[in-house]
């Protein structure tokens, strides 16, 4: 069949979007007489769409069905930021995709605050990522079974062996069982190294499961059973961790608050306290913090994250106080932030160049090393966005702000 017939087959609904590939040399052909008949079914042009550069052969493989193109989102930088972390060390320049006008400047001047005081300090605190099935099984007896295995070192053996059995990198640290009636709950955490993750857990956390299976005569009814959790805001997360739990925090002398953000330690301390403290708890919300959303979502888009992990990210705490001798004592802690360096969307042409400005491409050398350096950079440029948009907020120039920059 020649391209016209494959698309008007397409636009009879002779052929399905996702059979194109068998009648194509190339991916890249399908690509194009997937678009074209969508641009005929839908009546728009798809000129943009069509501009792309990463490799259709190998994105259509691992990371998007039924590909017609790309959309662009435009990629600022934030930096020099000065950081003094366990794995981040020295001065970084901080990819930010976004559309949202005034962010990246409001970023950039948090940096240059952060650099002026000398960088920010950060540090990992907890480094697993979740995975929870859900298993049914027939009596309480059983589901109590199932707990005790859990704690005998002779079954986590066994355990630990169908875990690697599935991965090179991936280490089983521990499972918290939770049971419900007749429903047991194994929240699994893995060292993932360098990966993000959900991928490998899921693989690793189903060879476990076929053992929970065999051994209990359990039934499995979901592989994800929202006690992970993926994807969904939820207090676990919050209190638990998941990803890469992460603080970064930093000192700045009441002349940097005064001449960069054009306000004083103790009107950030109130913003902060009134709006990040009293506000956020009146409103029940998990994210005690302005907008560590912004900044999780564009460093994710930039840098090829799952963009849906910014759920997570961004249930962050803010804290400002003030230290003795009156100067501005800022700090911000994220329970989770799950990401990674390597598999998902890193690899994708733009997107593993922003991870190349960062130095953070790739396997670190150990292996997880570079993803935790990614965490300890995102955690101080939200560190920098918070602090801007605090001064702002407390100098009352964020609808000033916004007017000259975001529209
Ligand atoms: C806009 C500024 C930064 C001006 O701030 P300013 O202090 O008037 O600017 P300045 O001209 O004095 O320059 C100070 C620094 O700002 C940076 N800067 C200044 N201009 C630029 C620019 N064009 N491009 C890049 N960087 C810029 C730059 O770093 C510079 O320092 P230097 O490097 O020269 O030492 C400030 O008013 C600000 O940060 N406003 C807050 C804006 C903000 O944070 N918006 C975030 C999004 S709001 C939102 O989405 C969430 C929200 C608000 O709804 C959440 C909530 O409920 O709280
Ligand atoms: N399946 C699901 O339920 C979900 C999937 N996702 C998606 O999962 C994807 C991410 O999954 P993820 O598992 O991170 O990635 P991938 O599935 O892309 O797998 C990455 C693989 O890279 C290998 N690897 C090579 N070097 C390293 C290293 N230094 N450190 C760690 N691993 C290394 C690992 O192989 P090996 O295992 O052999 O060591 C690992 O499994 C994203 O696309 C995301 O959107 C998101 C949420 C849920």
């Amino acid at each position: 069949m020649d391209k016209e017939e494959l698309i008007k087959k397409i636009v009879s609904g002779e052929l399905k979007l996702y059979q194109v590939e068998e009648f194509t040399s190339s991916r890249k052909e399908a690509l194009d007489i997937r678009r074209e008949a969508i641009s005929k079914l839908t009546g728009t042009e798809l000129k943009h769409v069509s501009n792309y550069t990463f490799d259709t052969e190998t994105v259509t493989k691992k990371n998007i069905e039924n590909a017609i193109g790309a959309v662009q989102i435009p990629l600022g930088v934030a930096g020099p930021l000065k950081i003094n972390g366990e794995y981040a060390k020295g001065s970084f320049y901080v990819p930010l995709a976004t559309t949202e006008g005034a962010l990246v400047a409001s970023v950039n001047r948090g940096c240059s605050v952060c650099t002026q005081s000398g960088g920010v300090n950060t540090m990992i605190f907890q480094d697993e990522m979740t995975r929870a099935p859900v298993v049914k099984v027939n009596t309480l007896e059983d589901a109590k079974k199932i707990v005790q295995a859990f704690k005998s070192p002779e079954f986590m053996e066994e355990v630990r062996k169908a875990v690697s059995s599935t991965t090179r990198h991936g280490e089983l640290l521990g499972v918290d069982p939770y049971v419900v009636g007749k429903n047991v709950f194994l929240r699994f955490a893995y060292d993932t190294k360098d990966a993000m993750g959900m991928n490998m857990v899921t693989i690793a956390s189903e060879a476990v499961m076929h053992l929970v299976e065999e051994r209990f005569g359990a039934r499995l009814i979901a592989l994800s059973s929202n006690m992970c959790t993926d994807k969904k805001p939820a207090a676990i997360n919050v209190i638990e961790g998941r990803g890469r739990t992460t603080v970064a925090e930093i000192t700045i002398s009441r002349d940097v608050v005064l001449s960069k953000l054009k306000t004083t330690p103790e009107n950030v301390c109130d913003v902060n306290y009134r709006k990040n403290f009293l506000g956020s708890a009146r409103a029940v919300s998990f994210g005690f913090n302005a907008h560590i959303a912004n900044i999780v979502a564009a460093t994710f888009i930039a840098c090829g994250q799952d963009p849906s992990h910014v759920v997570e990210g961004s249930n962050a705490i803010t804290s400002a106080e003030m230290t003795d001798n009156g100067d501005l004592q800022f700090s911000v802690s994220f329970p989770s932030l799950p990401l990674g360096t390597v598999g998902g969307g890193t690899g994708v042409a733009t997107q593993s160049e922003c991870l190349s400005m960062l130095g953070v491409k790739g396997g670190g050398d150990p292996p997880g090393s570079n993803a935790r350096k990614l965490a300890e950079i995102i955690a101080s440029t939200a560190l920098a966005g918070e602090l801007s948009l605090l001064g702002a907020l407390a100098s009352q120039d964020l609808a000033r702000a916004h007017a000259k920059y975001g529209r």
